[in-house]
């Protein structure tokens, strides 16, 4: 069985898939498949972003011998549908988002530096220490008895949580654009670029005031555009006899 979630990860006991929308299942066993569906009219006309992803298919499975089983002397070549760098750092910034207990707005992020290192994941969730029981999750009502004073952000996690002395010129992948608080973090960390899937809050004042500091301090943001919608992760491909007992 598989869960389906809007802009998130679905997951069974053997599959993870990563999906930025809610598409066909894409497993089997033995396979790695990264697929492209090509979106409905009113998924695009909704989803921009969506509408920008080339329909496309890579589809590669451990190939069946053609030759009726005979010594095949071909040349073994490498693989070749692995994922981009872009792709794995983005992807880990989504996995790293269903760690997240908020209920609208689960939010990765990566940070990786100059030589394709990450040195930082967070996902947004309350402050270590404080109860993410007792402390609200509302998104409207009084300040007081919404998230947004407690929240602490998935950039600001993982900025904490970084296991380098610096972040200087590192690149920071994120679900969500920056807000100024973030933002300001960022500059101060001496980060050179982030990397965003959405920015569907662009027009509030905090994103407005994100884009001019960021701006001021010539650091380079831009979305990330998939070349697929889902990326699954398959328990099965590293061993198919794990699971084979109860499929
Ligand atoms: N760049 C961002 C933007 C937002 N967040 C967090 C803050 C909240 O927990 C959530 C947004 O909630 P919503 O207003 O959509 O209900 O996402 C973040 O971590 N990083």
């Amino acid at each position: 069985m598989l869960y389906h979630m809007s802009c998130a990860l679905c997951m069974s006991s053997k599959t993870l898939l990563l999906r930025s929308q809610s598409a066909v299942p894409l497993f089997s066993a033995g396979q790695v498949i990264f697929r492209n569906n090509p979106p409905s009219a009113s998924a695009m006309s909704k989803d921009t972003l969506h509408s920008k992803i080339k329909t496309a298919e890579v589809v590669t499975a451990h190939p069946e011998p053609q030759n009726g089983g005979a010594l095949d002397t071909r040349p073994v070549k490498k693989r070749e549908n692995y994922i981009s760098w872009e792709e794995y750092f983005m992807s880990v910034a989504f996995l790293s988002a269903q760690r997240s207990k908020d209920p609208s707005s689960q939010v990765g992020a990566c940070i990786v530096d100059e030589e394709n290192k990450i040195v930082g994941i967070g996902y947004n969730g309350m402050p270590t220490g404080c109860s993410d029981d007792e402390l609200p999750w509302a998104r409207e009502g009084l300040y007081l008895e919404t998230k947004y004073p407690y929240v602490v952000h998935a950039e600001q996690n993982a900025i904490m949580n970084r296991n380098a002395a610096s972040l200087k010129n590192c690149i920071v992948y994120v679900g969500l654009f920056p807000c100024n608080e973030c933002a300001k973090l960022c500059i101060q960390a001496g980060i050179k670029e982030i990397v965003f899937v959405s920015d569907k809050y662009k027009d509030q004042e905090v994103f407005i005031a994100s884009r001019r500091l960021l701006d001021m301090a010539g650091i380079k943001y831009r979305q990330f555009i998939p070349r697929s919608r889902s990326i699954v992760l398959n328990f099965d491909v590293i061993d198919p006899a794990l699971f084979a007992a109860q499929t």
